[in-house]
């Protein structure tokens, strides 16, 4: 009988024991190629810097049997997801292969997780940033990007000489219409899962033509109202480094985006352009440390029971000062998106 009881009251209980909201990593890979080497580094700077939360890979059907093994044995997530293509249209994107990153708006179904954080394989961690879950929900979190670089040759801000990283030094002429809204990077952004908003994105995705940085693009028009500006040292744009150096502090960076061209560890050659930079060189080189580090393995880690993450208070507090010091458009109540 009083196993009943027990088995009754546990069930209860249980019944009643509120579900943690769920968080996690989630990533992006596709094809058979080598950025397989990206998301495996990724899954080892996350367990390098105690991350208490998974990292969930969505890999397209063409991802083959050999590195989805690799990726589970690195203790990842896999959730297989099926391509998102944009409308038919002549679009010259930015990178031929750009089409395929319309995929990653499948993550917006993952509704199993409350908040998730969105790197590219081409990032890599160099601290813990656990505290971005905390940020205030019902906003899009991510850094605002750079248009020096010869990939935005096609937008009238670069025909100027206009970037919002520096918006004093060449003003937005009035004729042009209404100053370009912040634009964001799309490698690394804090969001919310849901059903609503992934439907809608599919649906306006249908009825939007398609333009030269393809998902980014379209995220930042879809998010425009609820975006919010986070520090560069949370997705440094490689680029920065030589466009804005006076907006970066390298040191405290905690995250890194290989995302110039040539800058790619696994693929890295310094031939191109700024490769041969002291600075590019040593990113470079804390890539391959964190993946050459056996300890870092999945295997290895649970071995010798790695400590849970202890939050970065500190850390919290300096993104309070940042969003303190945000204009105050941006801190307007987030509209539906
Ligand atoms: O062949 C590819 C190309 C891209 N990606 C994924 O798509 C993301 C976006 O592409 P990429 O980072 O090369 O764009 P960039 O940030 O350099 O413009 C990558 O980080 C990967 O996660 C992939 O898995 N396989
Ligand atoms: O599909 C469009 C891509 O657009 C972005 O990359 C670009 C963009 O940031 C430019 O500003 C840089 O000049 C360029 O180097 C960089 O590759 C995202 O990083 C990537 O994840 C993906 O969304
Ligand atoms: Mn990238």
């Amino acid at each position: 009988m009083a196993s009943n009881i027990t088995s009754t009251k546990a069930a209860t209980l249980t019944a009643k024991a509120p579900i943690p909201p769920k968080r996690a990593y989630v990533t992006f890979l596709a094809g058979n190629g080598d950025y397989i080497k990206g998301v495996v580094g990724l899954a080892k700077g996350l367990r390098k810097f105690k991350s208490k939360y998974p990292l969930v890979v969505a890999l397209l059907p063409d991802v083959p049997e050999d590195h989805r093994k690799t990726l589970v044995e690195q203790g990842c997530i896999l959730k297989e997801i099926e391509p998102v293509c944009p409308p038919d249209n002549h679009t010259q994107f930015a990178m031929a292969y750009y089409v395929i990153n319309y995929s990653k708006l499948r993550i917006w179904e993952f509704v199993e997780y409350s908040k998730m954080i969105y790197l590219d394989g081409d990032i890599q961690v160099f601290d813990n940033i656990d505290h971005l879950f905390d940020m205030e929900d019902g906003y899009f979190y991510a850094v605002m990007d750079c248009f020096c670089e010869k990939t935005w040759s096609h937008t009238p801000q670069y025909k100027i000489g206009y970037c919002q990283q520096c918006p004093d030094k060449v003003q937005w002429p009035s004729q042009l219409g209404p100053k370009p809204s912040l634009y964001f990077n799309a490698g690394m952004f804090v969001y919310e899962p849901s059903l609503t908003v992934y439907e809608d994105l599919l649906t306006t995705l249908k009825v939007t033509t398609p333009t030269p940085f393809a998902e980014q693009d379209y995220l930042n028009m879809f998010f425009r109202d609820i975006y919010r500006p986070i520090p560069p040292i949370y997705n440094l744009v490689m680029a920065m480094l030589w466009r804005h150096p006076e907006n970066i502090e390298l040191e405290k960076a905690k995250v890194v985006h290989y995302c110039a061209a040539g800058s790619k560890p696994w693929r890295y050659t310094g031939k191109e352009e700024n490769m041969d930079r002291k600075d590019i060189k040593m990113l470079v080189g804390k890539w391959w440390d964190i993946y050459n580090d056996e300890s870092l393995d999945f295997k290895n880690a649970v071995a010798t029971g790695e400590a849970e993450a202890d939050e970065d208070d500190e850390a919290g507090l300096q993104l309070q000062q940042f969003f303190a010091g945000l204009p105050v458009q941006h801190l307007k109540a987030p509209s539906a998106a």
